[in-house]
């Protein structure tokens, strides 16, 4: 659906966000998990043909029609784009419904009834109908997330790009609005761009792990968590104690079980006793990664 090649992107400041990206992002929802910083944001707007790329390409498959150059034919991308950016702001005095509609103005629905069909069409599957006629600063968080997805889906998109939508949103908010970008993804490619390991193992058929402008792994977020069998081991340890397995072993997480710090070290072997081995999940995947990377980097 998507295929990347090579993006390089370097800053006037001299920091290298695209650092030679290349990956093949195929329909349904794709996450593109990393850090703060990684670069995701950087990839996002490139894709959205919002800023320029120094170098690679970017080829979108359009059904029928001849493929897109994103880089080049930007105008095609945008037809064909729905974009929901991380800063994302709405007027807080207009309607739901009233800003949608001007969206939907932009796009170039001109037709009144038409737009009218699709406006509401998009603000049941969003679950906004309800509240259309409330202002959205009055929005929570989810909602105004979800009016993002319905300007997002405005002029049926082939790719839709979302950019760290979950992050502050309380659980239910969170499990809402991943529900609807699962239901979207049905038809079209979505990426979904997080530092949220379980947004994308809840939802993600295919991903990749993105580090100072780098890929440092894609595909399919089971293949790789295969791939850790049986070399993830979990220990209880004391706060105490704990900087010295840190330094020791390599230690993908930590995380307080009663209070208490339980880690999970990668080790071919039990690394020693008082280990146990647990099945892998893509956190250790992902940590495992950022791991290895850094250790390559220094
Ligand atoms: N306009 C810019 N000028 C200079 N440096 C930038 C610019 N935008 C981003 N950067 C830098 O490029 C790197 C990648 O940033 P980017 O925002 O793409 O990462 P990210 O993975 O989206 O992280 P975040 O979730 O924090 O936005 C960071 O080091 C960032 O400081």
């Amino acid at each position: 659906m998507l295929t990347i090649r090579d993006l390089t992107k370097t800053y006037a400041n001299g920091v290298r966000a695209l650092d030679g990206i290349s990956l093949d992002i195929p329909r349904g929802m794709f996450g593109l998990l990393g850090p703060n910083g990684a670069g995701k944001s950087s990839l996002m707007r490139t894709l959205a043909t919002l800023q320029e790329a120094d170098a690679g390409s970017a080829i979108l498959d359009n059904g029928d029609g001849p493929a897109i150059d994103v880089l080049r034919d930007k105008d095609a991308v945008r037809r064909q784009l729905g974009y929901l950016p991380q800063d994302f702001g709405v007027y807080p005095k207009v309607s739901a419904l009233d800003l949608l509609e001007h969206f939907a103005v932009l796009k170039g629905l001109t037709n009144r009834k038409q737009r009218r069909e699709v406006v509401d069409g998009l603000l049941h599957q969003v679950n906004l109908w309800n509240v259309r006629k409330q202002k959205l600063g009055g929005f929570s968080g989810g909602m105004r997330q979800r009016f993002g997805i319905a300007q997002a889906l405005l002029g049926d998109p082939r790719l839709v790009i979302v950019d760290e939508p979950t992050a502050g949103l309380d659980p239910e908010e969170r499990n809402r609005f991943l529900n609807l970008l699962a239901e979207i993804g049905e038809n079209v490619a979505v990426i979904l761009s997080t530092h949220i390991v379980e947004d994308v193992t809840d939802l993600c058929p295919s991903m990749a792990i993105v580090n100072k402008g780098k890929v440092l792994l894609s595909g399919e977020p089971n293949a790789a968590i295969a791939a850790l069998s049986d070399q993830v081991w979990r220990k209880q340890v004391s706060k105490a104690t704990l900087s010295s397995y840190e330094t020791r072993f390599t230690v993908l997480s930590t995380r307080l079980v009663g209070g208490q710090p339980v880690i999970h070290v990668f080790s071919p072997d039990s690394p020693e006793e008082g280990f146990e081995r647990v099945a892998p999940d893509l956190e250790d995947v992902y940590f495992q990664r950022l791991r290895q990377h850094a250790r390559v980097a220094a």
